[in-house]
Order: structure tokens, then sequence, then C-alpha cells
């Protein structure tokens, strides 16, 4: 049925908001400070953009609400640490954001930081937490210069007691418009921590304290307004990069989830709806002969763990047509093939993306040069 209300309001914004239309809209400029870095808020929407009618409401009121021009002027303090332009690219839940809005903010991302004549020296996306990590990640393998992206976000609307939008916000933009950020890829600031993008991921639905990245850490913290980083810039050995700039739209690429009792039947269905790659754990023995047949199909099957931490590690026989995703959880994983599909990669290529790095490590003899 059609949509209608706010949600019709809001999927006519998204329409609105398709790839090839990477124009800076400037929805709030500041009054510029000479010396001062320049940031641009790209705003999606999100809980920091939420509003309830009850200030103790944290979990059942409405996600992206308010506009960015209210959320920047929220936080007069943002004017000490950089000029501000903002654009309101889309004001919406994360739950539902298209791919076609993530490919848009990569396109600006890059357009407003890398191109020769680029004035911003950090870009700031804020969003909605539950799909954060994924948008994050495609804009971490896909900035194509050193400037810093930062993604964020909030776990109690703006109306909250105790909201923790406006910090956020605060420590995003410091963090975007420093010079320590550079080379460091796309970044997560939320809570006082700023977190790698590649493997920073939500750990607690509900609780402010819930991006990190267990195994490898934090990369940096804020103390009040002032930030600081534990390590010199470094990248994560298994990222690579990707230019998007000529990619119009992303492939249909699905999620299945293992779990006692798998109906794999949904692998076949989800080939057969038009999905051109698909991501799993650790596979039941009764899926094994549909997923031979669909990757002698050519349809190439990553499975990654969907366990917040470790790897789904190549090399395994009972897998070997499926490629494994190494450290990337299934939804980054997803989002790496689509980007490999997108860019007409061959499968030897993708299962290389996927492997090459972490096969070179576990096939590594000591004493070797
Ligand atoms: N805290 C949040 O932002 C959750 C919200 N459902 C969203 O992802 O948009």
């Amino acid at each position: 049925a059609p949509l209608a209300g706010p949600l019709a309001e809001k999927a006519s914004i998204l329409a609105a908001s398709g790839p090839s239309n990477v124009e800076f809209n400037i929805a709030y400029s500041s009054n510029r400070t000479e010396g001062l870095p320049t940031t641009l808020i790209l705003a999606t929407g999100g809980t920091i953009a939420g509003s309830s009618a009850s200030n103790l409401d944290s979990t059942t009121y409405q996600a992206g609400v308010v506009g960015v021009g209210q959320l920047i002027q929220a936080v007069p303090e943002l004017l000490h640490v950089s000029n501000i332009d903002g654009m309101q690219v889309s004001n919406i839940a994360s739950e539902s954001m298209p791919d076609s809005v993530v490919l848009k903010l990569t396109k600006l991302a890059n357009k407003a930081l890398c191109t020769p004549n680029a004035t911003y020296d950090g870009v700031v996306i804020t969003h909605g937490t539950d799909t954060l990590e994924e948008t994050a990640f495609t804009l971490d393998v896909t900035l194509q210069c050193d400037k810093p992206v930062v993604v964020v976000g909030a776990m109690r609307p703006s109306t909250a007691i105790s909201a923790d939008g406006p910090n956020n916000l605060l420590q995003a933009v410091t963090t975007a418009s420093h010079p320590a950020s550079r080379n460091r890829g796309a970044l997560i600031v939320l809570n006082d921590r700023v977190c790698q993008a590649y493997y920073c991921e939500k750990t607690q639905a509900n609780a402010v304290d819930t991006f990190d990245s267990p195994e490898p850490g934090y990369s940096g913290a804020l103390l009040s307004d002032k930030l600081f980083y534990y390590s010199s810039a470094a990248q994560p050995t298994f990222k690579q990069t990707f230019d998007l700039s000529n990619v119009t739209a992303l492939p249909d690429v699905d999620i299945l989830y293992g779990y006692q009792g798998t109906d794999f039947g949904l692998l076949n269905a989800t080939i057969a709806d038009g999905a051109k790659g698909t991501g799993a754990g650790s596979i039941p023995a009764a899926a094994l002969h549909d997923i031979d047949a669909a990757a002698a199909k050519g349809i190439p099957l990553v499975r990654s763990t969907k366990i917040n931490v470790g790897a789904a590690v190549p090399g395994d026989v009972n897998y070997d047509s499926m490629i494994a995703g190494g450290l990337l959880n299934p939804v980054k994983s997803r989002r790496l093939l689509q980007i490999l599909l997108a860019l007409n990669k061959t499968n030897d290529e993708i299962r290389n993306a996927f492997e090459g790095k972490l096969k070179s490590y576990l096939s590594y003899k000591p004493g070797s040069s």
C-alpha cells in the first residue's frame, strides 16, 4: 500500500536524495572565524535528531525529527572549535537507511574533503546508531584522502534528561577538525571515545556506552572537550580503499543468519529474488549442497561470524566454495561485497579482497622474509 503521513514525507526526502544528486545543499552556515578549521555536518537523522513528549523517554521516541540547523544551534560551543556548514541529507531512523543515501554520503564526503579545490577540513555525519557502523565502514573503505570523516549518534533523544547528543556532536566536530585525526580513515565518536570505523560496532542496545571495538581497542578519547590519541596514526591492517565516484547504485547483497534449524531455502529464495551475493557464519551441514550449487552458478557467498569479536578464517575445507569474511562482521562483509560487485570485480578478486591479507599472515613461516 502507498505510504501515508510522516512516512510518506520521509520516503519523498529519500527519493530526492539519490546518488546522482551530490550538490551541497547547505541548510546552515556559521559566521566564519578566521584561523579556525571548517567542518561540514551531513545530517541523516537518528536518535541524535530524535524527539519525545516526555523527557524520561529514551526508548519509544520518534527518531529523525530535529533539523540540522537546530542540532547545530543547540551547541554554540561548536563555533569555538570550527566554522560549520550543515546539510540535511535525510532525516530518518537509521534502520530505514537506504543504500542510495549511504552511497550519496560517501560521494559528498569525498567531494567535501578530497577534490583539488575542497574547502572543508573534516566531515561529521550525524546518524542513527542502529546501522551507524555500516555507514561508517562504507565511508572508511571509500574515502580517497587522509582528512577525517567522523560518524556520530546518540542513544537518548534530544528531548531526554541528560541527552547525550549535544556533547557527542561537540566531540565529533572537535575530532573531525583536529589535525591529529588525519590519516586515520573514518572514525566513530560517542561517549568520550574515538573508535576506528573499520572495527567499531554497536555493542549495547540501550546504554550510552555502546560503540566499541573490543579486540583492537579505542584509538583515542576526549577529556572534557580535549581530544587525544593513544598512538600515532595507523590504518587497519586488512583495510583496502575503493573509489566509488563512478558507481551509481550498490547491488543487492542479502545476509542469512545461521541458527539451529536454519532454513536454507531462504538462500535459494534470495538468489531468485536477484541477490548478487550473501553472507553467513559457520554453516549447517544440510545447507552445504545448496551453497555449493549457488557458488557453482558464480554467486559469491561470504561467510562471516555473527559473534561480535573474532574471525571467519579462510582455508576451512568444509566451506571452500565460500569466501571467508575474516574480521568483518556480517553487515560490514555485506558492504564490502556490494562495493566489490559494484566495481565489477571477478570472483577471484572478491575472494582475494576478503581473504588475501589474512591468508598471508596465516601462511607465514618463521625465518622467511
Ligand atoms: N540510538 C539510535 O539512533 C537508534 C535509532 N533507532 C536509529 O538508529 O536511528
